[in-house]
């Protein structure tokens, strides 16, 4: 089943002096619980696919599809309710709000601090998958770079999204992290069955991977220098 397709996707960004093809005519079907990788130089459009992807830019030609339903006939608040309902974000820079405690953090996308006692529990459930119990109630600055994304994951689980982008999310952590963060990942993926899309320019990272795409000048394709699954 596919739960992620882009039909001749392009975005064209205009600044004064000129229009810039960040993606030109992307095709892409993602598979329910397939786990995907993006690499490819720096400009060459991974993030703005990510962002469309993730309905947080829109295409200026084209189309997404999520789960079936094409997303250009949505509203904003359509949008804004489908990508809470089926998608979550990881970001190379974790995105963590600093006033809050780490479990607040996680509560953050089911926007409750209230005594809900379900969701306090799911909430404590996924920072103990992650490791972070004993940080409960630590701001994210008392936290490690490793320990921070473990966060980003948890809160990431939270709203029980199909699909997990990622964005270099072990692009500022050292290799033993990074190998640390990439296993939450595979088990998220396996476990889960969670559909995780990620962009990185580290090669070895396509271990983890089932299939990996190549971008270049906006344009993608299938890595066959790298694994591919089918
Ligand atoms: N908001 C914007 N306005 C104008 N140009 C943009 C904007 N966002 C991205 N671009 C341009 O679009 C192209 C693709 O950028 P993008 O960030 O998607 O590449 P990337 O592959 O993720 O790069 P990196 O690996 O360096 O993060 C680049 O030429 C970039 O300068």
């Amino acid at each position: 089943m596919i739960i992620l397709r882009l039909e001749h996707v392009t975005k064209i960004y205009q600044t004064t002096s000129e229009q810039i093809f960040a993606l030109n005519q992307i095709n892409l079907n993602v598979r329910k619980g397939q786990f995907i990788g993006i690499l490819g130089p720096s400009g060459s459009g991974k993030t703005t696919l990510l962002q469309i992807m993730g309905m947080l830019e829109q295409p200026t030609e084209g189309k997404v599809w999520i789960d079936g339903q094409d997303t250009s006939q949505l509203s904003e608040r359509e949008i804004t309710a489908l990508r809470h309902e089926k998608i979550s974000f990881v970001f190379q820079q974790y995105q963590l709000l600093p006033s809050l405690t780490v479990i607040e953090n996680v509560l953050l996308p089911v926007m409750t601090f209230k005594k809900d006692k379900h969701l306090i529990e799911r909430a404590e459930f996924f920072i103990d998958r992650v490791g972070l119990s004993h940080r409960r109630n630590h701001p994210p600055a008392k936290l490690s770079g490793g320990e921070q994304q473990r966060l980003a994951i948890a809160r990431a689980l939270m709203n029980d999204p199909d699909i997990i982008l990622a964005d270099e999310p072990t692009g500022n952590l050292d290799q033993e992290t990074t190998t640390k963060i990439m296993d939450y990942f595979k088990e998220i993926h396996e476990m889960e069955k969670k559909t995780i899309v990620m962009v990185t320019h580290n090669l070895e990272l396509t271990d983890y991977m089932e299939q990996t795409y190549w971008m270049r000048n906006g344009t993608i394709e299938n890595d066959r220098k790298l694994k591919v699954s089918e």
